[in-house]
């Protein structure tokens, strides 16, 4: 049985078998009898229905299938398959779904408030039980004003529809209840008829925008089934909220409520008694009651003043600075006003600090020190923000400290983004992509950018959250808290970046990049968001394993995210999504690499690059198989890579791949065992010889003619330990030639005849193909450093190799924390000094 399914029509009928048969392992593995539903399931998948998840059923179980089946053949079984109840969730997933979809159009029953709250309960109860979100078919948020739509009543919802062009003017009773990325409620109307209400990516001040009892207006109302698989009427797009606070003018006679009878100085009292208490969000509510009220001249300044230091807390910047800049006096008469004046000044600075325009931020704190040139917070934010300027400027970082500063307290970095090395363009067959902007040399930076949003698995519980998606009908996992996160943080984010993570790709292109602001808030469409993320979005590591590139060793680089389609559920639970090096296309033969500090991706040339050239990376790694790699990249993103290296393993045939992963393995494992005990299989002619032969084995099964100028990477670890051995037995000429050899293997010509001008001169691409660099080649320098270091005239050449390796070490992990250590085992004993090359 294969270990790895092969996703192409042929092997469907003999993988649906398999599929089948180690269903029905597993059942008898655990001596139970089949319920009808798994039975009908197994005996769908036998005769053939179900195509359109049979390949996630596949992947689901091939790390599983190998010990069903051997358990079927009389070996002991030690792992139970944690995935058949997710396939039986994706089972009932699909066929609520389709129940649903048959009730299209159906007249909704009216309901008892009393009925509606009591089921709330059981609602949320199950909803944490099943643990998943469905997401339907993508549908558009509203975009027509409250005024044009026509207010219906709860009766008139019928299942399964969107109600275009319409609107329920509905009373939020009982409790909210969030579970996951959703909130649970109940609404009635005026007529007492009552129903429960979903809400998924909510402002997380709800319960204070809404409090029980209040009025709202919701637009295009959709009914259906919901989580807990009763009906619901589901909102997914915050903007399709508008709480009566938001009314427009013609509609503003259904909020005369208390408002009118408090004056605009009473207002700003119970505001500053919010605020007291830390309740922003109605500190805020209060001062915008304050403005409505007609307040003027200084109590104007004052409230606008003080809504500038709510919004700031609250995280809505924008609006901060609006307010902040409407609190300015400009009366330096008045040492009071021009007191004020510095701490609205301040204000104004924060929030473009916090909206990192940088220059707006140091332009408000020229002001504040005009004003006040020795104010102690000014001083110090401007410091800050110069810093950030020339970040932007020169991409110039002080990582090892900003390493140091991460925990799980802080595991965010306050730097500036530095992408003018860079330029968006359109890339033959790849939509948009990144190009350089100027030559950019191996080692150097390209870009360093902060995640617009990221999220730690520490800090949510919904970090990652089981999702069945009727598009695909597909269950998976996702980052949902990132997708919450994104959606809250664009409500208030300024219409440019709006658009620019708009624009980003995605399978639903929703309202594409268009920006809009209707009733007063920012129009989001949660799908294109939920599709842009499935595209763009990266794990990364958390800052416990980023700090681990201060020990010698190079950072693993993580995959981007996305459901690993071999492994259900296996999604990161840290994760970031970034507006410009999301555009930067995948291929397997890049030339760039990328690591993490904190939520900032740092991006550098692993070769050099010429003005013009586009940026690529690897999204799969190449020491993958090709159908490894194109059915991850066609699953993920939609795409076949048609590189070179694809082009060439490709053409080959099935044996061959077979054969050279085979030797790949155990030479692998060779390597492994010879660098962990090197002093010991440097004196053991049999290891040497074993290794020499599958070394021999493993080039043997490429054609040179096919691999012209193309890496074989899957040779560099036994290459490098029988360096390692050669050095260790003083035997200089094979180990140099081994050296070369490796470089050769993986696209490079490395010259170790003599020292050149500058250390990368020694160092040149192979013709006609992109390279890439990796943590091996940092070894095989050193050990070239070493053997070099032995004989007198070659001394110049070994410290220029040192220099490389250097080079090299820092392209891979942005920072020199750890490289002292190859330095130092260099400089200790030559003989006995074995360095750590996995
Ligand atoms: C992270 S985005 C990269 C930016 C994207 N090209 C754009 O225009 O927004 C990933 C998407 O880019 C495209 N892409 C990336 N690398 C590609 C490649 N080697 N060949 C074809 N399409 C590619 C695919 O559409 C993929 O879903």
């Amino acid at each position: 049985m294969p270990s790895r399914v092969s996703p192409d029509r042929e092997g469907l009928d003999a993988q649906r078998q398999e599929v089948a048969h180690a269903l029905a392992g597993y059942l008898q593995k655990k001596k139970r009898k089949p319920t009808s539903e798994i039975q009908i399931y197994a005996d769908r998948i036998r005769s053939g229905e179900h195509d359109d998840f049979m390949r996630q059923i596949s992947f689901a179980l091939q790390d599983q299938s190998h010990l069903i089946m051997a358990d079927l053949g009389g070996e002991p079984a030690e792992a139970q398959s944690p995935e058949i109840p997710t396939l039986l969730l994706m089972h009932d997933a699909n066929v609520q779904h389709k129940t649903a979809s048959s009730r299209r159009g159906q007249q909704r029953a009216r309901q008892d408030s009393n009925i509606v709250l009591a089921a709330l309960d059981q609602m949320a109860v199950s909803q944490k039980e099943e643990s998943f979100v469905t997401i339907p078919e993508p549908y558009p948020p509203c975009t027509a004003p409250l005024e044009s739509l026509e207010v219906i009543k709860l009766s008139q919802l019928t299942t399964e529809t969107h109600h275009r062009g319409e609107a329920l003017f509905i009373e939020r009773i009982g409790p909210l209840i969030v579970t996951s990325i959703l909130t649970l409620g109940a609404v009635k109307d005026v007529d007492g008829d009552a129903e429960a209400i979903e809400i998924y990516h909510a402002d997380p001040h709800l319960a204070d925008m809404l409090p029980a009892s209040t009025l709202f207006f919701l637009k295009e109302p959709f009914l259906t089934r919901g989580a807990s698989g009763k009906s619901v009427i589901r909102v997914d797009h915050p903007a399709d909220i508008v709480g009566i606070d938001n009314l427009p003018k013609s509609l503003s006679s259904i909020a005369s409520d208390q408002s009118a009878t408090l004056t605009a100085l009473e207002w700003k009292e119970i505001g500053n008694g919010y605020f007291t208490k830390q309740e922003y969000f109605k500190a805020g509510q209060a001062y915008q009651s304050a403005l409505k009220a007609g307040a003027e001249d200084k109590l104007l300044l004052d409230v606008s003043r003080n809504l500038a230091r709510v919004e700031l807390a609250l995280g809505r910047y924008e609006k901060a600075r609006t307010n902040a800049l409407a609190a300015i006096s400009n009366d330096e008469s008045d040492p009071n006003l021009k007191a004020l004046d510095v701490k609205a000044y301040f204000r104004a600075a924060s929030a473009s600090y916090q909206l990192r325009h940088w220059a707006q931020c140091e332009a408000d704190l020229r002001k504040l020190l005009a004003l006040s040139p020795n104010n102690d917070d000014g001083v110090r934010l401007l410091g800050r923000v110069q810093a950030r300027l020339s970040e932007q400027k020169r991409g110039v970082y002080d990582f090892p400290q900003l390493l140091k500063r991460l925990s799980r307290q802080q595991p965010r970095v306050d730097i500036a983004d530095f992408t003018k090395r860079t330029l968006i363009g359109s890339s033959k067959g790849r939509g948009r992509g990144l190009f350089a902007a100027e030559d950019i040399t191996l080692g150097e930076l390209i870009l360093v950018e902060k995640a617009f949003v990221a999220t730690f698995e520490w800090e949510s519980t919904t970090s990652s959250t089981k999702v069945y998606d009727v598009r695909p009908k597909k269950f998976d996992g996702f980052p949902a808290a990132l997708w919450q996160g994104t959606v809250q943080k664009l409500q208030h984010t300024p219409p440019q970046t709006v658009a620019e993570i708009s624009c980003l790709t995605g399978r639903y292109s929703g309202l594409g990049s268009k920006t809009l602001k209707v009733d007063g808030s920012q129009v989001v469409d949660a799908f294109q968001i939920h599709d842009i993320i499935a595209a763009n979005a990266f794990a990364i590591p958390s800052p416990a394993k980023t700090k681990r590139t201060e020990a010698f060793g190079v950072m693993k680089t993580i995959l981007p995210a996305g459901a690993d389609p071999t492994k259900a559920m296996d999604i990161p639970d840290n994760c970031a999504f970034f507006s410009h090096a999301s555009l930067v296309n995948h291929s397997c033969l890049p030339n760039a690499t990328r690591m993490f500090i904190g939520d900032a991706m740092v991006l550098r040339a692993t070769k050099n690059i010429a003005k013009g050239e586009e940026i690529l990376h690897a999204y799969v790694l190449p020491s993958f198989g090709v159908t490894e790699r194109q059915m991850r990249t066609e699953t993920v993103w939609g795409f076949r890579c048609d590189c070179k290296l694809c082009e060439a393993e490709s053409e080959e045939s099935e044996e061959v791949r077979g054969r050279r992963a085979a030797a790949e393995g155990e030479a692998g494992r060779l390597a492994n065992d010879i660098v962990t005990h090197l002093a010991d299989a440097a004196q053991r002619s049999n290891i040497i010889r074993q290794a020499e032969r599958l070394y021999a084995r493993l080039k043997g099964t490429f054609d040179l003619a096919l691999y012209e100028g193309l890496p074989r990477a899957g040779m560099t670890p036994i290459q490098a330990a029988l360096a390692q051995v050669y050095c260790l037995r003083g035997e200089q000429s094979r180990c140099r030639t081994m050296i070369v050899d490796a470089f050769d293997c993986l696209g490079w010509t490395l010259s170790l005849h003599k020292a050149g001008g500058e250390a990368g001169d020694l160092l040149s691409p192979k013709a006609g193909h992109q390279t890439r660099v990796c943590e091996e080649m940092v070894g095989l320098l050193a050990t070239a450093c070493r053997v070099l270091r032995e004989s007198k005239k070659d001394r110049k050449l070994a410290e220029q190799m040192r220099e490389l390796a250097r080079t090299i070490y820092i392209a891979l992990n942005s920072v020199e924390n750890g490289i002292e250590k190859m330095d130092a085992e260099l400089d200790a004993s030559k003989k006995t000094a074995s360095l750590p090359l996995r």
